[in-house]
């Protein structure tokens, strides 16, 4: 088991986020946490990769390099690209890795000067040169152009299968969950309730097959978000 997740509840002053969530990651796996806005997930996913500390239970995990994409970019405004992502890694690395995501050409631009698009992919491959076992996504193609969420995720869904990643990513969104996932796990809010699906290879399956998921997803996901706490 690569993250083990017992009884873990984290609370903000009076606002209960987390509550008793059992939950537990194989190394290999694309997990995705489904889940409506303000349910928890960023909270959970903080938890997981270490960035929060639980109020009580207990995180277990075998790997320390991990990689995590936040929802806002946070990359240093008066810093050109290639240094953001040379932070944490070496240039020769970020370099390779800004290639990957496509950004060859934009090695010398400021933050100011991306795109919505070019901004997630600078943060996809920060958290890449610093070469994860673990790599956390957190809404990572929210406010993307239709063709760029498709390059994105075909991206994302190629550098798994490459170099044998974990990968832990929470989305709103069913079809995605449903493209990129070998598991989903939908959450209502509070993480009160919680529905496995395991799907195997994303791979494998067609388009039709992810939609029949999605749909599944879905109603899974009304579902919860009805629970009554
Ligand atoms: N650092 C914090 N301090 C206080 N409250 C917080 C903090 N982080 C999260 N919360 C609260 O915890 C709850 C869950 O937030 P979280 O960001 O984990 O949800 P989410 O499911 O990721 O939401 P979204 O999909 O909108 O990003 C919200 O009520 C939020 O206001």
């Amino acid at each position: 088991m690569l993250i083990k997740a017992e009884g873990v509840s984290k609370s903000f002053g009076n606002n209960q986020v987390i509550q008793n969530l059992y939950l537990s990651v194989t190394e290999g796996e694309f997990l995705s946490v489904l889940g409506s806005s303000g349910c928890g997930k960023t909270t959970l996913l903080r938890l997981l990769a270490g960035i929060l500390k639980p109020d009580s239970g207990r995180i277990a995990t075998n790997r320390s390099r991990i990689g995590f994409v936040f929802q806002d970019d946070r990359l240093i405004p008066w810093k050109n690209v290639l240094y953001n992502v040379s932070l944490v890694s070496s240039e020769e690395r970020a370099k390779k890795m800004l290639k990957r995501v496509e950004l060859a050409d934009a090695l010398y631009k400021y933050p100011g000067e991306l795109s919505g698009g070019m901004a997630k992919r600078v943060n996809l491959a920060r958290a890449l040169s610093y070469n994860p076992e673990i790599l956390f996504l957190d809404e990572p193609f929210s406010s993307l152009d239709v063709v760029t969420r498709e390059k994105m995720m075909e991206l994302i869904a190629s550098l798994w299968k490459e170099v044998n990643l974990t990968i832990i990513m929470v989305t709103h969104d069913p079809l995605e969950a449903a493209e990129l996932s070998t598991r989903v796990v939908v959450s209502s809010k509070g993480f009160k309730r919680l529905q496995e699906f395991e799907l195997g290879d994303p791979g494998g399956r067609t388009f039709e097959e992810n939609a029949r998921i999605s749909k599944k997803l879905l109603d899974s996901l009304r579902k919860v978000s009805d629970f009554v706490q």
